[in-house]
């Protein structure tokens, strides 16, 4: 496959995989989606391969989630909503090496949410985290709630779906969201300091412990799958298509017609 919105680079033994389309902060499209899917399949058994870094390109953004501007009642690519997302969750959880999201910036929507399933997160001190689906009408009805709440807890993982504000590195890391953060300058440095010490371990004992720690949690994939067959029905709704209307139209959504 011939990656467009992807670069992909192998070197001592670490797999870059980076989301480069800078223009909408890093945002996948469906094609985004199956070239990340590939390269993760590519990384994940190639032998010249012991960790995988997720990252995005430019300074502003690692990534911010589904491109709204490919989202028209659904997005523009194969699957129940238009992008095989949970395919792409799923392979990121499933590849038997460490995966570590090299965050440099916004890590938002869908984007955090494939920060979260990544095995570390290392950020910059100008990274910022966050979901926005119940702001431009989407939610993620499987990994991203579910398995955030066993990150961070439910309390506060209500609170990041139900009000959707922005947190800092610093904040994020309090809540166990990230594993470590570092000056910006230092971002890379750092990032190869985890691959380093990954790279010394036996590959096997990893391939195992990473199995049994989403032994516990693999059944949110089920879950998953199912609220994507409802989240189709709510993008057909014009309670849905405000929010992305409003996202593209750069104005606040107004959803208080649609109580229920
Ligand atoms: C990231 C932001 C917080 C940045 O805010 P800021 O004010 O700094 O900058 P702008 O808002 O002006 O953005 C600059 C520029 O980038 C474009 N852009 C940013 N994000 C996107 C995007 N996701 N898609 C398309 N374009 C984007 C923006 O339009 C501007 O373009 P200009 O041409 O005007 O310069 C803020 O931008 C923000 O909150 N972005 C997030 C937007 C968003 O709605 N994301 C998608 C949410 S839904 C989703 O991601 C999703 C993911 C999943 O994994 C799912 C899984 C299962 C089911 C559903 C899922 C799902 O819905």
């Amino acid at each position: 496959m011939t990656y467009e919105d992807v670069l992909f680079t192998v070197e001592a033994g670490v797999a870059t995989i980076t989301i480069n389309r800078p223009k909408v902060m890093n945002a996948f499209r469906g094609k985004t989606c199956e070239e990340l899917i590939h390269a993760f399949n590519k990384a994940g058994w190639d032998k010249a391969v012991g960790v995988i870094v997720l990252t995005g390109t430019g300074d502003r953004a690692f990534c911010t989630g589904g491109d709204q501007s490919a989202h028209d009642g659904n997005y523009d690519g194969r699957g129940i909503i238009g992008l095989p997302v949970e395919e792409l969750q799923s392979i990121i959880r499933e590849v038997p090496k460490p995966v570590i999201a090299r965050v440099q910036g916004y890590a938002i929507g869908g984007g955090n949410v494939l920060a979260t399933l990544c095995d570390f997160t290392i950020a910059s001190d100008k990274a910022q985290f966050g979901q926005v689906g119940p702001k431009v009408g989407s939610v993620d009805p499987g990994f991203g709630t579910a398995y955030l709440a066993r990150i961070v807890g439910e309390k506060r993982a209500r609170e990041i779906w139900y009000l959707c504000r922005r947190y800092t590195a610093a904040e994020a890391m309090a809540m166990g969201l990230v594993n470590a953060v570092v000056p910006h300058d230092q971002l890379d440095a750092e990032v190869a300091k985890w691959c380093a010490e990954i790279l010394e371990k036996s590959p096997t004992a990893l391939a195992i412990a990473k199995r049994s720690f989403n032994a516990d949690t693999d059944s949110i994939r089920g879950i998953g799958g199912m609220g994507m067959q409802a989240l189709a029905m709510y993008y057909a709704t014009e309670e849905s298509k405000e929010g992305v209307r409003a996202f593209n139209e750069k104005r606040k959504p107004d959803f208080r017609k649609f109580q229920k």
